[in-house]
């Protein structure tokens, strides 16, 4: 077949979602220079930052609300959803797309529906278990379904025929030689060459249990001579950090350059998104995993492999006090050799080539 001319990448809501999209359509863009990429993202969500300022046209299709539980009845009835589906409709026409490619969340569904329609291929790309609600809906109008990681296809019914591709991951982050960057990542962020820098990230949205429990440990980690730097998230509250500290404490309040964080980093401390965890494995970065206790355990099980293969730590968000933080952080933290062997492990479990992956299905889908 001859280059891909027109696609359309729906995704949106929260980091998890956009980042793969961003990743992707990188690899499009490398692979076929002269390709028109069309996202399709929702009014709200974290795209209308992080998408336009990515360099990519994103066009937004008016909102509704879809049920945490899969519901057909949705796809018959309301008007908004078909309001949506019309508008999504309007811009596959228009840029003449040749496949539709879904990463989930809510925005996906009408760009599935409309690609349906039109009997355009549709490839949905998937990193939770359970899938998300708009990605299950989209598996009924498609059987090209592309996870994560391997434990999707054992865990849930519906990716059991899945390909297995890894996620797209930005090239500033697989690319990186971390040695290579500390010293600029340090100097960056005001950090110290001669002391461990323990990296706290909630996620793209931040994670409160976490701001809080590190920030009130924070008098412990300097005494302990551990630097941190700390992402607050962008849609968590500010917290307060004592001012007299005798190392660095360093709050940021989003990273748009994740991978000077990762850089400065010796050990992170994280939600377990799948993204993340992708990244921290991709990496080979030691990482304490704290999954939300509120999303079907999705976190809990991203992690997980990680953690069994010796890359990680895995503690109950109800169990990460400062107490917790001093009897386990601050030994790992200062212990070269364990955090080395660690980040071995990890990056055993991690993969780099998930856009490139992602890319080999798509054009099959498309052949
Ligand atoms: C609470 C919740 O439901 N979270 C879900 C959400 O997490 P969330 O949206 O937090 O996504 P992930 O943790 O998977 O990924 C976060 C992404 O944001 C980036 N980042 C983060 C902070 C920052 O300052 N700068 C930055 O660039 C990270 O590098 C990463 O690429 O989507 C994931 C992927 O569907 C799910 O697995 C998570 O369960």
């Amino acid at each position: 077949m001859g280059p891909l001319r027109s696609v359309v990448l729906a995704g949106g809501g929260t980091g998890g979602h956009i980042y793969p999209l961003l990743a992707f359509a990188d690899a499009l863009r490398r692979h076929f220079p002269q390709i028109r990429i069309t996202t399709l993202g929702s009014p709200k969500g974290m795209e209308n930052q992080l998408i336009p300022a990515a360099g990519y046209d994103l066009r937004s299709i008016p909102a509704f609300q879809l049920p945490r539980s899969l519901n057909l009845d949705l796809l018959r009835t309301p008007d908004r959803m078909y309001r949506s589906a019309h508008a999504a409709g309007e811009i596959i026409d228009e840029v003449e797309a040749e496949v539709v490619v879904g990463f989930g969340g809510y925005v996906s569904v009408p760009a599935y529906l409309a690609a349906w329609r039109r009997e355009l291929p549709i490839v949905i790309h998937e990193v939770n278990v359970p899938p998300g609600v708009a990605n299950r809906m989209g598996m009924k109008f498609t059987k090209r379904v592309a996870v994560g990681f391997p434990h999707q296809l054992e865990q849930a019914e519906a990716l059991r025929n899945a390909r297995l591709v890894g996620v797209p991951l930005r090239t500033g982050i697989t690319h990186m030689d971390r040695p290579a960057l500390r010293p600029q990542a340090l100097y960056h962020f005001g950090l110290r060459p001669d002391l461990p820098v323990l990296f706290v990230s909630g996620g793209s949205s931040g994670a409160r249990t976490i701001n809080l429990a590190v920030a009130a440990a924070a008098k412990r980690l300097a005494h302990a001579g551990i630097q941190v730097l700390h992402v607050q998230g962008g849609r968590n509250d500010p917290f307060e950090v004592p001012n007299d500290l005798p190392v660095p404490y360093v709050v940021v309040p989003y990273l748009s350059d994740m991978q000077l964080g990762y850089a400065a980093a010796d050990l992170m401390l994280c939600r377990g998104g799948a993204i993340t965890v992708a990244e921290t494995t991709a990496l080979g970065m030691p990482a304490i995993y704290v999954p939300y206790p509120f999303s079907n355990q999705e976190q809990r099980r991203n992690a997980l492999p990680v953690v069994e293969a010796g890359g990680g730590l895995l503690v109950d968000n109800s169990e990460l006090t400062p107490d917790w933080i001093e009897r386990n952080i601050i030994p790992l933290a200062r212990d070269r050799q364990r955090l080395a062997q660690m980040g071995t492990a990890a990056a055993g479990y991690g993969r780099r080539d998930g856009d490139e992956q992602l890319l080999r299905f798509v054009l099959e889908a498309v052949s």
